[in-house]
């Protein structure tokens, strides 16, 4: 007859790193027995990690083989293995031999081994059941410590540690495991202070955190929510609060989860139940967000239960119901994955979805006034890159936590980096993860080419123009404001951000739920140097005049008008964004073997192009840089022979390959035949004029503006893919800012026929300027086609009129 043994796997110690000791190590365990693998959480920081996990074991007879695993897991695939972990040890033995060691329930030491070598040594502990017969006898709760808690908060200081600790001590007194059925008892009986119910959602959580690496998509989520939740656990469990609507919420928080079932194939899951799962989380998130609030360990200074009760009541609601909302669909797709759906319901399902949110859309700029609306400025982000799935991990999480951290004093994070570090495609990514959540006030960017919005008043335009959208008093308390002096919006920019913003927000504060995150994207690219001082003193002065429920996220290169004032500010967090460091170069290899991959599979190269050895090559030249990576790319993918052009890269020697200014020169060496004199007659006068009109302009705008036969700029711009992004009868624009830099700068690029020296620089701007002047005007005449409209426009599909009318 089968029998039923449950192994406990409870700790690892002794471990022998072969005098390496890694300072974080994530460490597993896997049982095989049969076919079956069975593998414990990871677990992070802890050099004698505690799992206590119990693994069900089936066998026919006592003799059946079981083999244990340790595993160190790394954070990327390691390099010579392809893996992305390592085995340390393993040690094989039979049930028989165990239960010679000991009875049932004894605490039993395996030594696991490598190359006949002890590694470490595993303490498990065997119990026993039969199947069809009484069930298996339960583990006796083990004291668990703060090591089974999920990793980043190992990687804190010493007061995260000692809340964790304090947690670990808890424990003792609750169940500890997180798939007991106390989570269930919870939730049917109604009963528990908010400290127990904290604890189970905690207790939930933790696992999922744990297992980031492979839910990569809902994680950092989850770990913000469980975040916040350890830290209000900690605020509340000595208060033995009860307070019946706030536990509600959060029982139907764990009902919600218990409906995921066990997290071991939660990935699996993700990938069936995508959207809904995705949901979920990021639903949980705003629960901990709200809860935080509602307990008082929010922002400073909120009477939020007792001020607004039938405000909170309501939020409670809602968001009791959206989790109920959002079990229901999990329990509906969990059920529609497991049926066969005919290709068309699928389509009819999206199809359905899709007209919704139309509709929605439709109904929402409808409701717009036109006073409101001449703050509207348009900040379109659709061709804006977000990192690399599995890149830049760490500083996202570093940087969300601060963000969404309110005990912090600090309410504005500024990430500085050089030119081409990945600053942009940073805050992209952030602001998506913000928008999901509806915590995005504004994603705000400045840019070189688009000089009308990187203004100064942009900021105070959009972010009251956003708060409006999103809060009705708000929204009410600006309208008023604005139909008082509509002579405002030329005012100086600290009246501005007084009556804008300011005063709108003091009489509305109490409605509004924070964090409320607002984005500055390459602040260094502000119009002008006049225009940047004004808003870097607004920032440095009087942003904390806001409430704290703002949290500023801002990018920019290191440059001395921004450093000088944002030091010493004590709401001003600097976070610098390090090209030397290890994550840097690990995620520049990832982006460049996905990069080459993409590549080989598009242009039908041999499968074993172009080598690990050369990706590494690729990576080592990039010195930190990003965007000499994706240079590297657009060379290298661009025109017939991708491995010709990569054998031209590393021809050269590393000290000149890996020179962002070198790599341009022979991207546009290689690019263009710059010896034909018809081409070099006129290639020069179209980068000039894109980089000189700060404004992206149509290949038949800069036939009309150059005096240029018909496609004549269209035969230039096909041949500069790699470092101009343009798309026939569309705006051309440089790839990145620091390509504008290297054509206009004597130190860079003199001496080559594209430098764009100081006299053409002076002339172009100039006659830019008249002639862009006049197309304006004649628009409609001669019919060009451009990204521009005149104020007096409209935008499609609004009742808005421009920035500036
Ligand atoms: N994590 C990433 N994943 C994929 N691509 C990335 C990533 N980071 C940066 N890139 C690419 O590298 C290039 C440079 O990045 P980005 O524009 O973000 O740098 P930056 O620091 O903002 O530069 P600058 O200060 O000059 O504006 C871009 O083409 C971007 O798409």
């Amino acid at each position: 007859m089968s029998q039923t043994y449950s192994l406990l796997i409870k700790s690892a110690d002794h471990i022998d790193w072969n005098s390496n000791s890694p300072s974080n190590p994530k460490l597993y365990v896997t049982v095989q027995v049969g076919s079956r693998t069975l593998k414990t959480r990871v677990i992070q920081g802890a050099s004698a990690p505690r799992w206590h996990e119990n693994m069900d074991l089936t066998i026919e007879s006592t003799s059946a083989e079981v083999t244990l695993q340790l595993h160190r897991k790394h954070k990327h695939k390691t390099f010579f293995t392809g893996r992305e972990d390592t085995l340390l040890g393993e040690c094989k033995f039979i049930i028989a031999d165990l239960l010679q060691r000991g009875t049932p329930g004894d605490t039993i030491e395996l030594d696991v081994q490598a190359n006949g070598k002890t590694r470490a040594r595993v303490s498990v502990r065997l119990n026993h059941g039969t199947i069809g017969g009484s069930a298996p006898q339960p583990v006796a709760p083990e004291p668990v410590t703060s090591e089974t808690f999920p990793p980043s908060v190992f990687d804190e200081t010493n007061e995260d540690r000692k809340m964790i600790d304090g947690i670990g001590k808890d424990l003792e007194n609750l169940t500890p495991n997180p798939t007991s059925s106390r989570v269930m008892d919870v939730v049917d009986t109604g009963e528990g202070d908010l400290g127990a119910v904290l604890w189970d959602i905690i207790s939930v959580l933790g696992p999922i955190v744990e297992i980031g690496d492979e839910i990569a998509k809902i994680h950092p989520y989850v770990h913000a929510a469980w975040t916040i939740l350890t830290s209000v656990y900690q605020a509340v469990k000595k208060q033995k609060e009860t307070d019946e609507e706030i536990v509600k919420l959060v029982k139907a928080m764990v009902k919600l989860y218990s409906s995921a079932g066990n997290t071991k194939v939660l990935p699996q899951k993700i990938k069936s139940l995508e959207s809904t799962v995705t949901e979920i989380a990021k639903q949980t998130l705003e629960c901990a967000m709200f809860i935080r609030e509602y307990t008082g360990h929010g922002f400073p200074g909120r009477l939020f239960r007792s001020t607004f009760a039938n405000v909170t009541q309501k939020k409670i609601g809602d968001l009791s119901e959206a989790l109920l909302e959002l079990k229901d669909s999990f329990d509906r797709d969990l059920l529609i994955n497991s049926v066969y759906l005919s290709a068309e319901m699928h389509e009819d399902i999206m199809k359905l979805t899709a007209d919704s949110a139309e509709v929605r859309k439709n109904i929402e700029s409808m409701m717009q006034s036109d006073t409101l609306g001449k703050l509207y400025i348009r900040f379109d982000a659709t061709e804006r890159q977000q990192c690399l799935a599995g890149t830049r991990r760490d500083i996202l999480v570093a940087i969300i936590e601060r963000l969404t951290t309110t005990s912090d004093p600090s309410s504005v994070l500024w990430l500085r980096g050089v030119a081409g570090s990945g600053k942009s495609t940073i805050s992209t990514t952030i602001s998506k993860y913000f928008r999901d959540l509806k915590r995005l006030g504004a994603f705000i960017f400045f840019s070189r080419n688009n000089p009308g919005n990187s203004h100064p008043k942009a900021v105070v335009h959009r972010m009251a123009y956003g708060m409006a959208e999103s809060n009705i008093q708000f929204r009410k308390a600006l309208y008023d404001v604005l139909a008082a002096d509509p002579t405002i919006l030329d005012a100086t920019l600290s009246e501005q951000f007084e009556k804008l913003l300011l005063q709108p927000l003091r009489e509305t504060e109490s409605y509004i739920c924070g964090p409320i995150i607002i984005i500055l994207d390459a602040l260094d690219e502000c119009s002008d140097e006049k225009s940047l001082r004004l808003l870097v003193d607004l920032i440095a002065n009087k942003f904390p005049q806001l409430p704290a429920v703002f949290r500023f996220f801002i990018t920019s290169r290191p440059i001395s008008d921004i450093s000088s004032r944002f030091e010493k500010k004590g709401h001003i967090v600097a976070l610098p964004l390090d090209i030397t460091a290890d994550e840097t170069k690990a995620d520049i290899l990832l982006y460049l073997s996905e990069r080459m991959q993409e590549v080989q599979q598009i242009k039908n190269l041999e499968t074993t192009w172009p080598g690990k050895a050369n990706i590494q090559k690729l990576a080592d030249s990039c010195g930190g840089l990003f965007i000499w990576a994706s240079t590297a790319y657009e060379f290298i993918q661009g025109g017939f022979d991708p491995p010709q052009k990569l054998a031209i890269l590393l021809a050269l020697p590393f000290n000149m390959r890996s020179n962002l200014d070198q790599l341009y020169t022979i991207a546009l060496e290689s690019s263009a035949d710059w010896a034909d004199p018809e081409f070099i007659e006129v290639a020069p006068s179209v980068l000039g004029a894109i980089i000189l009109a700060r404004m992206p302009l149509s290949d038949k705008t800069l036939d009309a503006l150059l005096g240029l036969g018909a496609g004549v700029s269209a035969r230039v711009l096909e041949k500069l893919g790699c470092v101009i992004q343009w798309r026939r009868g569309q705006p051309a624009r440089t790839l990145h800012a620091s390509f504008g830099d290297y054509l206009t700068d004597p130190k860079r690029s003199t001496g080559h026929p594209w430098h764009i020296d100081s006299k053409m620089q002076n002339q172009s701007l100039a006659l830019g300027c008249l002639r862009v002047l006049r197309d304006k005007l004649q628009f409609n005449i001669c019919g060009l086609e451009d990204s521009h409209l005149l104020n007096s426009e409209p935008i499609l599909g609004t009742s808005f009129t421009k920035y500036g009318t």
